[in-house]
């Protein structure tokens, strides 16, 4: 049987970092649940990362509220939020040589507590989720000696690990080489079909026509668009945001993509 349909939403959320500073978010709503792919785009420094902080409970926010399936994140404790929701950060590199195991096996920890050691329970968890993602091999590795493809796989499991439906990736496919970038958006498609749901911010358009079944665009503290990939990634809103021209055409699957038009430079006759 299917657990029930989770959602994490954020509503007419307001959050500046410090007293006087310009708003980072001005009266953001946006909202996820299991079943979907949301695709976050927006520029540098636009505040996917503040949003996606507000949605775990690390910021709160001055004005607006957040939501994990209808219930205030004020009400709920980090361990309960952390059943719900598991968070997949960017690029992380820890000093220390932890196994994959290891790193895996913390994903427990909203379930067994800092008194209870993990369990037969916990062990087959995590082997199930090391063979879903392909990285059995690497199990007892050190993390600190795995590839920044290997590392971000690992971490992807260490979500899983935890048990929560919903899932926030921040950036999953910077620094991944092709091969890794299109068996992660396998991956979370894969997911979703299983009953999860993902937010995902990216600085791949492309990424997002390909696997989201919803985009979000985020710019000046506001999300400007929020639809089908289709109708939000446009031309015109690639202009806007990057500063680039795009063209769009059907594949010949007929899905619908995006191309940068980059000018070549004429070598001199
Ligand atoms: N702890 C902080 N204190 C002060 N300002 C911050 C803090 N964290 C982020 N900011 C500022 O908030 C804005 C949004 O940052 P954020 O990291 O959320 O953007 P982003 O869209 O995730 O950027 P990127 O795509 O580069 O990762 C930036 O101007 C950043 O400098």
């Amino acid at each position: 049987m299917r657990p029930p349909h989770s959602v994490a939403r954020i509503d007419g959320v307001d959050l500046h970092f410090s007293r006087g500073a310009r708003s980072v978010l001005g009266g953001v709503t946006l909202g996820f649940g299991t079943g979907e792919i949301v695709a976050l785009l927006g520029a540098n420094g636009s505040g996917k990362s503040t949003l996606f902080r507000l949605l775990l409970g690390f910021l709160a926010p001055r004005r607006g509220e957040v939501r994990l399936d209808g219930a205030p994140l004020s009400t709920l404790s980090q361990r309960d939020i952390a059943k719900r929701i598991a968070y997949v950060p960017q690029g992380h590199i820890t000093p220390f040589p932890y196994s994959v195991r290891e790193v895996v096996t913390l994903g427990r920890l909203p379930q067994t507590g800092l008194v209870r050691a993990p369990d037969a329970e916990d062990r087959r968890i995590v082997e199930t989720v090391v063979a879903r993602l392909g990285i059995e091999r690497l199990i007892d590795r050190p993390y600190t000696e795995i590839s920044g493809g290997e590392r971000q796989l690992t971490l992807i499991a260490r979500a899983l690990a935890q048990g929560a439906r919903l899932l926030v990736m921040d950036e999953p496919a910077t620094g991944l080489d092709y091969g890794y970038q299109i068996r992660l958006m396998r991956h979370l498609s894969d997911l979703v079909a299983d009953g999860h749901g993902v937010l995902v911010s990216t600085h791949h358009p492309e990424h997002a026509m390909q696997v989201a079944t919803r985009v979000a665009i985020l710019q000046d503290g506001l999300i400007q668009a929020d639809g089908a990939p289709h109708e939000t990634v446009t031309p015109e809103r690639m202009r806007r945001i990057y500063g680039v021209e795009v063209e769009m055409f059907d594949d010949p699957f007929g899905a619908r993509r995006l191309a940068p038009i980059v000018e070549r430079r004429r070598d001199p006759l």
